[in-house]
């Protein structure tokens, strides 16, 4: 079939909207799970880092408890020149522990290597809290001076013997934050209920209102916990992919799939396949050919045949795709939708045509199938059509799958009021057979005959004897195929009673057909001697 430059046209819009809409597809899917996986990896990050700075925090607290360990034992005395001395050595020399001292059973330092530190920053009217540890001798306390840095853990030796540790921790934290989040997260160390010991970094720049990723962890030895903060816009630019790459990796991919998918999804469809859309698109459309009286040119009826009318207006003719639609079983949808739309499209034609008939071509196998009258009662009822008025022509060419059945189907056919016509009469390979097995109530005269009617003696002979079985067997005898004036009037002496033909018109549409009937019932000739009807 040919292939319209519309149709190109339209074939190369859509190929290009499926691989784009690939390929961009792809792209998306491609940078939207990199994101996910990006988010995963960045939490994952700061829970991490958060748990490092834990870790740190506890190891701080461990090395003054080992450091305290060794001045432990309450026989030491720890307040005299030189002993102080020996513990001021040793504090210098341990980075993070800013003072070592002896405290009374109250609280109150008795001696101290750098009494300064912790005392100058707590306040002497408020107490300062105390939270213990999983080992209740240990205990943490927290500067008043919020985020400076310093705490102090006490070891509870005994009741009037307390040593005690001042730290600085605010070094632990420099190097906490890659150098991305360093101006834009917070983390602080915790001690207790929630007293701010060190505090890093800075969320002031960000705006005011954004949301920020909170993580913490708490020491279950100490009373230490970390919690770490990232403003949500800082944490979405972190560890960026480098989206070039990822784009267009994903934008080939999906080219590739969509030159594919085009490729597959516009092969263009199998006969079969094509015929099913067509049906379904309502391109298969009927069209009538007049059926007339021979001596009259009235015109009493038509035949429907159907026509493929494709979108880009190609006329597809029967022979094309008939043989399709029987081998695959769509000549019954396709045959049901025909009759549908003719009876529909006819009906206005019925009122003040009492002798107007239709007639449908109906496949043998089509007509012995299940259900097959019931389906066109349904049909019929639809449309207003007495069923009297409906003519089903089965071919003489096609053999009945099951003769029987054929027959038994034609009676109560004929019970139910729908009148048989035997198409093609003499042309098939049953001899009269079909005649005599279906009883039809018209024979057709195959226009093999027709064609030669009165220059070929056996043609002339074969329509004598099919016109003496008509009249025998109360049947109307209809030629097909008259194409000249020369053949009517050679079938009307030899007694056909009616005919179809190009001399009085090929099949046409609707419109035409409707001109056809008026133009011809206004010149028709009052028929002299009145054949038969059907
Ligand atoms: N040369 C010549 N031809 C004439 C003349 N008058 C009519 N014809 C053609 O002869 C065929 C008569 O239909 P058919 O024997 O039932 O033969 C039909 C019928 O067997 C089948 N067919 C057509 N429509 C349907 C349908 O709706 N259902 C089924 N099952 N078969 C159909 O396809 C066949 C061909 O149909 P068409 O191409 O429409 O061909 C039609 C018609 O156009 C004439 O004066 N000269």
């Amino acid at each position: 079939m040919a292939v319209t430059i519309a149709e190109k046209g339209y074939r190369a819009v859509l190929r290009t909207l499926i691989v784009a809409g690939s390929a961009l597809a792809f792209a998306w899917v491609g940078w939207a799970g990199l994101e996910g996986l990006r988010t995963q990896r960045n939490l994952a990050q700061l829970e991490e880092l958060s748990g490092q700075l834990l870790q740190r925090a506890e190891l701080a607290v461990d090395y003054a408890v080992i450091t305290l360990g060794d001045y432990a034992a309450p026989s030491n005395d720890l307040c005299n020149i030189d002993a102080l001395r020996t513990l001021r050595r040793q504090t210098y020399a341990r980075g993070a522990i800013k003072d070592i001292a002896v405290l009374a059973s109250d609280g109150q330092p008795m001696c101290s290597t750098a009494p300064v530190q912790f005392d100058l920053l707590s306040s002497r009217s408020a107490p300062i809290a105390e939270y213990e540890s999983r080992n209740t001798s240990i205990v943490l306390q927290p500067s008043h001076a919020e985020g400076s840095g310093l705490f102090r853990v006490i070891w509870r030796v005994s009741d009037t013997h307390l040593v005690a540790a001042t730290l600085n921790i605010d070094m632990l934290m420099f190097d906490i934050f890659p150098a991305q989040l360093r101006d834009e997260a917070l983390a602080e160390i915790r001690i207790g209920t929630g007293d701010v010991v060190a505090r890093f970094g800075d969320m002031a720049s960000k705006e005011a209102g954004e949301t920020a990723r909170a993580f913490e962890s708490a020491s279950d030895r100490y009373p230490v916990s970390v919690a770490l903060a990232v403003s949500d816009s800082s944490f979405r630019n972190w560890n960026p992919w480098p989206l070039a790459p990822v784009l267009a990796v994903g934008a080939i991919a999906g080219t590739l799939v969509g030159l594919l998918l085009a490729q597959s999804s516009m092969r263009p469809p199998g006969p079969v396949d094509a015929l099913r859309i067509a049906i379904r698109r309502g391109e298969l459309v009927p069209y009538y050919q007049p059926i007339f009286e021979l001596a009259t040119a009235r015109i009493v009826g038509c035949e429907v045949l159907v026509r493929w009318v494709r979108r880009d207006g190609e006329l597809v003719f029967p022979d094309r795709f008939i043989p399709i639609a029987e081998a695959s079983g769509l000549i019954v949808p396709m045959t049901e939708r025909l009759v549908e739309q003719a009876l529909s499209e006819l009906a206005p034609l019925l009122s003040g045509r009492p002798e107007f008939k239709t007639a449908f071509n109906i496949d043998p196998a089509h007509f012995v199938q299940q259900g097959f009258l019931d389906a066109l009662d349904q049909i019929v009822a639809q449309t207003g059509w007495p069923n009297t008025r409906i003519v089903l022509e089965l071919t003489e060419r096609n053999a009945f799958p099951d003769m029987k059945q054929a027959v038994a189907v034609t009676k109560e056919a004929r019970t139910r009021g729908y009148r048989i016509s035997l198409d093609d009469t003499g042309a098939g390979h049953n001899g009269l057979g079909h005649i005599q097995d279906l009883n039809p109530d018209i024979i057709k005269i195959d226009k093999k005959f027709v064609g030669v009617a009165g220059t070929v003696e056996a043609a002339d002979a074969i329509i004598e004897v099919l016109v003496n079985l008509g009249q025998r067997m109360g049947a109307v005898v209809v030629a097909e195929g008259i194409e000249t004036e020369d053949q009517r009037a050679t079938l009307a002496h030899a007694g056909v009673a009616q005919g179809q033909g190009y001399l009085i018109s090929r099949p046409v549409p609707l419109a035409r057909f409707r001109t056809l009937i008026r133009d011809h019932e206004l010149v028709a000739q009052p028929a002299a001697n009145d054949p038969q009807m059907a």
